[in-house]
């Protein structure tokens, strides 16, 4: 089974907390850095740029959800730009998740590079039960709602999906071994939830069989970046 080291989510406010983060990530093995919308809005595809030249591998997560053409034609020029993992909403349905593979594996094709990893978006980690049936009105489990769409992206050629590590147990059921569930929503014991529901602490995440924790605030926002990472680095390592 794939497992990544902690994917650091980057959700800083400019240039120069981007830079500090990075510099306290020169550890070994390099982790890779989640780039999502508010830095990507902020610096566009220069930002990607700078940090790959910086020596680290982007997780481009902009969460495309829109009809097929839009969708199709904005997978191109992320796959032109190297990343090694991007994001979609799984509720696009199985035509928009099949135009975006399309486009992201033209783009790669334009750099001559292997294509980023397409992961689909179950249930966001800020979705609980609650939410689901009062105000999204689906009328299934949380769980349930998760593995459908695990079984759609697999189905549509996606490489996995972004879910809670609590419903990793309930996708293994039902997709290949080679399908990667990562999972935000990680919480080390100390740390708030803040607007996190489904929330489990990086062993936790380990033991329930997840590929890789991706993790933001407990670390970008620590007294001490470098430290908060190793000790969660060490945790997620562990599987009993
Ligand atoms: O379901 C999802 C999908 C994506 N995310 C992203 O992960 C990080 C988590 O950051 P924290 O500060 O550790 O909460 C953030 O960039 C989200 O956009 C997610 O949390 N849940």
């Amino acid at each position: 089974m794939i497992k990544y080291s902690p994917i650091v989510a980057l959700d800083v406010a400019n240039l120069d907390q981007v830079n500090t983060i990075l510099k306290q990530l020169d550890v070994n093995p390099r982790p890779m850095v989640k780039i999502g919308m508010e830095v990507f809005y902020h610096f566009g595809p220069r930002i990607v740029k700078h940090v790959q030249a910086m020596g680290f591998t982007v997780f481009l997560d902009l969460k495309l959800h829109d009809i097929p053409n839009t969708v199709e034609r904005a997978a191109r020029v992320i796959g032109a730009l190297g990343v090694e993992m991007t994001t979609i909403h799984a509720a696009g349905g199985s035509e928009m998740l099949a135009a975006s593979k399309r486009g992201l594996m033209q783009g790669a094709q334009e750099i001559g590079k292997a294509p980023a990893k397409l992961l689909a978006i179950t249930q966001l980690t800020s979705i609980d039960d609650q939410i689901l049936h009062n105000q999204q009105h689906i009328a299934i489990s949380l769980q349930e709602s998760v593995r459908n769409y695990a079984k759609l992206a697999e189905s549509t050629g996606l490489d996995g999906v972004i879910c809670s590590a609590l419903e990793v147990p309930v996708i293994r059921e039902v997709v290949s071994p080679d399908f990667l569930c990562i999972t935000p929503g990680i919480r080390p014991n100390s740390a708030q939830n803040g607007d996190q529901k489904r929330v489990v602490t990086p062993n936790q995440a380990a033991k329930l069989g997840s590929n890789g924790i991706v993790i933001g605030r407990p670390i970008t926002q620590s007294a001490d970046p470098k430290f908060a990472y190793k000790q969660i680095a060490e945790e997620f390592k562990e599987e009993k």
